[in-house]
Parts: structure tokens; C-alpha cells; sequence
């Protein structure tokens, strides 16, 4: 946005803000986020909701008395409710003059450069034409292996991919704690993260309600992809008064996730490689390489591969790995695997080719460590 006042924000609802006791939608939480949402609308904010409830809205219709666990069982409640929640906030919206949409995403949809560039492009044609963009994952068709799986991590790539400049995630909890408060009553409330250190990811235990899926780990990871997009972040309470609008003022009570090496920021060729391309193969490289690839930052050359595995085509996003099959980072090559593979064989005449561009992901590679494919 071009206004500083103005910001472009991205909104995770979870199911448990959604829900009754019981489990079943809330017209009332509904109604109170949505009037939010209006209200920083009117106020010139642009807004995208990654709302969870599709299953929460479905599964009383299909029999079942509470929360499904299998995948199918979920998949064919998401069928019924994802219909019924967009209808809810159509209605909540139209009647404040705004429009919604929908938007159902896979794994595989990011995964795929065009498609996941294709996502970017219809969200701002949206957001310019005013309408509210309302996203999940597209619980109908993904299988387990391609499942974002919790719709935190989703919205962080979400974030990511429109260049918001605020994450918000609402939860039924009002911060990150130092432990889980359920089982810690101790446990205190961190105001402020500047770096997901691992003692921070210790913190987080598993999903506090009924209808939660990913719980403070998901966040945690959702966080890593916030922070490391240049996204300032906050994890608050759904259930508290004038949440949203406290915090995109930054100052609803809650924790802050903020960022502190703007330089460091992937751009978004490097987000897309780091968080959604999915590797295809590998490549090792020479121990006395390493130092120039990661901390100098330069291309790879042929003369640097140790051994090239699997196959791949150029263009495609492969790990790289040391020699004892640490891995360093992520690189997108120049070449396919039959090409790098005859190269080694010619004993290395293409030597001055750059063979994969993972000097400029050096960052990913860091990333790549912490936070594996396909959180
Ligand atoms: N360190 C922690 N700090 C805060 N909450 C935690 C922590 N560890 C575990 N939790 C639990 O995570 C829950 C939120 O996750 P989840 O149930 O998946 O909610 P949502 O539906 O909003 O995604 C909280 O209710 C809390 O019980
Ligand atoms: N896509 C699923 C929700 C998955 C999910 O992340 O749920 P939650 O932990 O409540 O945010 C649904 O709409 O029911």
C-alpha cells in the first residue's frame, strides 16, 4: 500500500476462534471479526482472511457428533462446510458493502512457480477492486503427502506471496507463553520474538481445543516463514475486544514477532524457493567449496560437485548438500542432472559454467536447516 498508514494485512482465523464450546460455527465470533475486518477496511487497510472452519462448519451435517479424525471423513465435512463459511461471510460482509471471495489453495498449487505467481496476481486485482480475499486450504482435494496441513503455515506463504507488511494470527490463546499454559499455569506471556531461537521452539506444545489442527508448534514454523519474509507478525486472542484493529496499531496485547535484519528479507524468488518449491534432487559438493558457496556467496561450478543424485531439468530447485549429507541450502540449477552428470564425466571441461545460483540463497540455506520442506 502506499499510504504508512494504510497496510496491507494478511489475517489467520483459526477454527477454535470460529467455533462455539461445542464446536460448531459461531455466528456471533463470526459476526464480531468480520466487523472488524470492515472497520480497517473503511479505515483504508487492505485486508486478506486465511480462515480455517471449513470442517468445524460441515461435519454435524454428514452425522458425526463430534470433529472427524480420518482425512476422508474431514475432507468430505470441508466439502460441506467450506460452502456454508464463505456463505457466512459473504453475507456478514455484503451487509456492510463489501464483497468476499474465495480461495482454496494446495500444496501443489504453490509448489508450482506459475501457479503460485498466478495466486499473487488474482489476490491484487482483488484487493485493488476492494473485495475481501478469503483463503484455505483446499481441504477437498489434497492427500496427506500434499497438505499444507494447518492453515498457520499457510498463511505465513500467504503473507509472503502478497508482500503484506503485517501478519496477524488469532488464536484461542493471547501469545506465545514461555510453556504451554495448560500444563504450566506459571507459564508467562512474551511480549516480543526477534529470532525463533530453538529454546523458543521448545516452548510450543500441541493444539490446546478440540477443533485446533496445528497448535503453538504451527505457529512457531509460520512465524520462521513471517520473520524470514520481512513480515512483522503478532499472535493475539480472537475472543478480545477490538483485537484486530489494536493489533495493526500494534497495540493489542499479545506477542510481537518482529523483524530486525530487513536486509535479510528473502525476496520472493528466494521465499518461493525456500518454503514451497519442494527439491528434486541433490547435489554434494566439495568440502573446500563450501566456504565459497555459502560465505562468499559465489556460483557453484562443476569442479565443485562431488555427486549429483536423482534427476532433475534446468530450472529446477535441488538440495545442496556437504559431504557428509548435511544440508547447506537450496539452489536453483542451471542445468538437468544428465547435463551435470556428463559434465563430471568429461572430467569437469565446462568447469567455468555456473552450474546453480544458491550464492544468492545463502539465507535460504540457513532456513533450509531450520525449517524443513513442507512445514
Ligand atoms: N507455549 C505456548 N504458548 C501458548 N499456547 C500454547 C503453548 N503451547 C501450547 N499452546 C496451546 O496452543 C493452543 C493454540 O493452538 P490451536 O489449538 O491449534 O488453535 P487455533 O485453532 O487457533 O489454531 C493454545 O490454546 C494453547 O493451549
Ligand atoms: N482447512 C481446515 C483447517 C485447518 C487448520 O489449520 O485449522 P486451525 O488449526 O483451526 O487453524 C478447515 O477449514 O477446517
Amino acid at each position: 500500500m502506499t499510504s504508512e498508514d494504510q497496510k496491507r494485512v494478511v489475517i489467520k482465523i483459526g477454527s477454535s476462534s470460529l467455533t462455539s464450546l461445542s464446536g460448531d460455527i459461531s455466528r456471533r465470533k463470526m459476526e464480531r471479526l468480520t466487523d472488524q475486518v470492515v472497520q480497517l477496511k473503511d479505515q483504508g487497510h487492505e485486508v486478506v482472511l486465511v480462515s480455517s472452519g471449513a470442517v468445524a462448519a460441515g461435519y454435524r451435517t454428514l452425522g458425526f457428533v463430534s470433529r472427524p479424525s480420518s482425512l476422508p471423513e474431514k475432507q468430505a465435512a470441508a466439502a460441506v462446510g467450506q460452502g456454508r463459511l464463505i456463505e457466512s461471510y459473504a453475507e456478514l460482509f455484503s451487509s456492510h458493502g463489501y464483497a468476499a471471495s474465495q480461495i482454496l489453495i494446495t500444496r501443489s498449487d504453490f509448489s508450482d512457480e506459475t501457479r503460485y505467481n498466478n495466486v499473487r496476481n488474482t489476490i491484487n486485482v482483488l484487493l485493488e477492486r476492494g473485495i475481501v480475499p478469503i483463503v484455505n486450504e483446499n481441504d477437498t482435494v489434497t492427500t496427506d503427502r500434499l497438505r499444507f496441513g494447518d492453515n498457520d503455515t499457510l498463511s505465513a506463504k500467504v503473507a509472503g506471496l502478497v508482500a503484506s507488511d503485517q501478519l496477524i494470527i488469532l488464536s484461542d490463546i493471547d501469545g506465545l507463553y514461555n510453556a504451554d499454559p495448560r500444563k504450566d499455569p506459571s507459564a508467562e506471556l512474551l511480549k516480543e520474538v526477534t529470532e525463533i531461537t530453538e529454546d523458543i521452539e521448545d516452548m510450543a506444545g500441541e493444539p490446546g481445543s478440540a477443533v485446533g489442527t496445528g497448535g503453538m508448534r504451527s505457529k512457531i514454523d509460520a512465524f520462521k516463514i513471517s520473520m524470514a519474509s520481512g513480515i512483522p507478525s503478532f499472535l493475539g486472542r480472537s475472543g478480545v475486544h477490538n483485537i484486530l484493529i489494536d493489533a495493526v496499531n500494534e497495540e493489542a496485547r499479545g506477542t510481537y514477532f518482529e523483524v530486525k535484519e530487513p536486509e535479510l528479507n528473502l525476496n520472493h524468488k528466494r521465499q518461493w524457493i525456500a518454503f514451497n518449491s519442494g527439491p528434486e534432487g541433490e547435489i554434494l559438493i566439495q568440502d573446500d567449496a563450501k566456504t565459497a558457496i555459502i560465505d562468499d556467496k559465489e556460483n557453484l561450478h562443476p569442479s565443485q560437485i562431488y555427486q549429483v543424485n536423482g534427476y532433475f531439468k534446468k530450472g529446477s530447485v535441488v538440495r545442496i548438500l556437504d559431504l557428509n549429507k548435511n544440508k547447506l541450502g537450496l539452489g536453483m540449477v542451471n542445468y538437468s542432472s544428465t547435463d551435470l552428470k556428463n559434465f563430471q564425466r568429461e572430467n569437469e571441461e565446462q568447469s567455468d559454467s555456473t552450474v546453480a545460483v544458491v550464492h544468492s540463497e545463502s539465507f535460504v540455506c540457513e532456513l533450509e536447516v531450520a525449517i524443513p520442506i513442507g512445514v
